[in-house]
């Protein structure tokens, strides 16, 4: 049985507010995938139908090749948009509590609470009330409770929002240990340098409809594979009155080149070797936040 999330063509309307507008993801296992948009895209909105907490007006939520069913449900690690813990219970309590609600046992839930609480770095504050905890520590306690059941699948609505960097790297290293273990793990961010990061794919949402989606490398390289960055030593006039070649940026040593279908690029290099020395010569790629502009904004 393949562990793959796919949603496809969701809708949703809320009175005239279309919220999902034929909505396909598809998560696969061994993959963390960043779901991102503006404010008001669509993500929570697809998270919350994934979990069945809402129901959307069409469209297909599948889960190991099956519509997802509750039992199917219950085997989600979630981590809801709008924080649910206890605020009077110790970090402990809540976790184990969590854990047996879902039906583990008292001495596993016991032993995943202490394991999470320790990798989390929440080990000191196993016994104080979760209200008494710093945001970004009852963060942590939110991943915990979102994993303690041991989840297939990890459904997460900005897990990384209000932590500090080393808290970013803590709970980045928890997803990955269990994204090595096959499960897949689906989360919203606006943080884009995190997303590209610590993401394997990602799904651009917009207006409810994904506008890109993949890996994240081939969606920073995609429609400019034809781009290069060259410094050379010696005169720019060598290459960029090659037949092809365009410079589009850059000036002095240091350009940016776009070459037209079938120019080699190794021939250009060859060019610009010959007229003196080359310092660099790379394709040139997009950030994941020059990206997400280009496509929101179109
Ligand atoms: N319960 C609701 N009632 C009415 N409108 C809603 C409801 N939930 C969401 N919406 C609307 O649906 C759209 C999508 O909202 P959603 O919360 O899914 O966006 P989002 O991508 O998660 O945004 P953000 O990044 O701000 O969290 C928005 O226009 C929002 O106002």
């Amino acid at each position: 049985m393949v562990r793959m999330l796919e949603v496809t063509d969701l809708r949703k309307t809320f009175g005239t507010t279309v919220a999902l507008d034929g909505l396909s993801l598809a998560v696969r296992p061994g993959e963390v995938y960043g779901f991102v948009g503006q404010n008001g895209a669509g993500k929570t909105t697809t998270m919350r139908v994934v979990l069945g907490v809402l129901s959307a007006d069409s469209g297909r939520v599948q889960w190991e090749g099956r519509d997802m069913d509750p039992a199917a449900r219950r085997r989600i690690g979630y981590m809801p948009e709008e924080r649910g813990l206890y605020p009077k219970m110790k970090v402990r309590d809540q976790l184990v509590y969590l854990a047996r609600l879902h039906g583990l046992d008292p001495a596993r839930a016991g032993a995943n609470s202490a394991e999470l609480l320790d990798t989390l770095g929440l080990g000191e504050r196993a016994d104080d009330r979760i209200e008494a905890l710093s945001l970004g520590n009852q963060q942590r306690v939110q991943l915990a409770a979102a994993l303690v059941h041991e989840p297939d699948l990890l459904v997460l609505d900005e897990p990384f929002s209000g932590l500090d960097p080393v808290g970013v790297d803590v709970l980045a290293g928890a997803l990955r240990a269990r994204v090595d273990r096959g499960v897949p793990v689906v989360f919203s961010s606006h943080q884009l340098e995190l997303v590209e990061r610590i993401c394997d794919s990602v799904g651009i949402v917009k207006a409810g409809r994904i506008v890109a989606q993949g890996p994240v490398d081939e969606l920073r390289t995609k429609g400019r594979d034809r781009r290069v960055r060259l410094v050379m030593d010696g005169p720019p006039g060598a290459v960029t009155s090659l037949p092809g070649v365009r410079q589009v940026e850059g000036r002095g040593p240091a350009l940016v080149l776009e070459l037209a279908d079938g120019v080699d690029d190794q021939a250009v290099l060859d060019t610009a070797r010959a007229a003196g020395p080359v310092r660099e010569f790379t394709p040139v790629t997009a950030t994941l936040t020059e990206l997400f502009r280009e496509v929101v904004a179109a």
